[in-house]
């Protein structure tokens, strides 16, 4: 099997009046770290819907792992953290361990018995994101990053290839954005899960990361980090049609 796992093809897609990707054209392989960066409204989460199969190309394709991705059956090789996974209140009627289990239910079909040993794998999965000892607090109970990471121990259950997330460091605290990053580069080297970071902060780019997608209705930059690092500020201010800063 050839290394590509997301393969995205001249793609071109429109809501009812409004114009939201041209031509776009990406691919992301086995082990990659990819920064999918671009200004609200540019398409991001479209393009994702797109890649989840959660919506179908009007022009160009979209295969996963070599297969159309609203034909591909294997859901369990991508995990998918949405944007507002940290969001949950106090009053949350769910343990840490029944979020994770949870996650368990792409692979068994939701009405289908959990597998026998769902709770060590909840477990295995915990100790992953460093939140083993929280396996029976409330969910709500948790700052949003602890929240954050346990979804991301809920998203690791099914053991990924993939991992797509969606502005994970909203709503973590400034100084605990190296931490979580240090955790997605240790699933991505050790574990080997390929991840896709998609946001609209330029600043989120991270010397961690391998590659960046720059996104507005089109792509405007794809390439290693470093490439990226190079780019002038009136460059990304342009694409992203006001004055970006990057800060480091
Ligand atoms: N269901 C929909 N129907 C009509 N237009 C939509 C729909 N969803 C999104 N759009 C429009 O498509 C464009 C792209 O939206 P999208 O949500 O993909 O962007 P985004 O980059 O994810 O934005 P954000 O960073 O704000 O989440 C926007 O102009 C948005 O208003």
């Amino acid at each position: 099997m050839s290394d590509v796992q997301i393969d995205i093809r001249n793609v071109s897609f429109q809501y009812e009046y409004t114009n939201v990707l041209n031509d776009i054209s990406l691919q992301v392989c086995q082990g990659d770290f990819l920064a999918l960066l671009g200004p609200n409204g540019s398409g991001k989460s479209t393009l994702l819907k797109l890649i989840l199969g959660l919506l179908k190309p009007m022009g160009g394709s979209v295969e996963l792992f070599g297969e159309n991705a609203d034909k591909f059956k294997q859901r369990e090789w991508i995990g998918y953290v949405s944007q507002k996974s940290n969001a949950f209140n106090s009053g949350f009627p769910a343990t840490v361990r029944e979020v994770v289990r949870s996650g368990l239910a792409k692979k068994t079909g939701l009405f289908k018995r959990l597998p026998r040993d769902a709770n060590q794998r909840a477990e295995e999965a915990l100790k992953l994101v460093g939140m083993e000892r929280f396996i029976d607090r409330n969910i709500g109970a948790l700052s949003g990053g602890q929240q954050q990471r346990v979804f991301i121990a809920r998203a690791l259950i099914s053991e990924p290839k993939l991992l797509i997330l969606d502005e994970p460091t909203v709503g973590i605290d400034h100084e605990n954005v190296q931490a979580f990053y240090d955790l997605l580069v240790k699933l991505n080297e050790e574990q080997g899960i390929t991840m896709v970071l998609v946001t609209h902060d330029v600043n989120t780019v991270s010397n961690r990361i391998s590659h960046v997608a720059c996104l507005n209705q089109t792509i405007h930059f794809h390439g290693y980090r470093r490439e990226f690092d190079t780019l002038p500020e009136e460059k990304l201010s342009a694409w992203y049609g006001h004055a970006v800063r990057k800060v480091h």
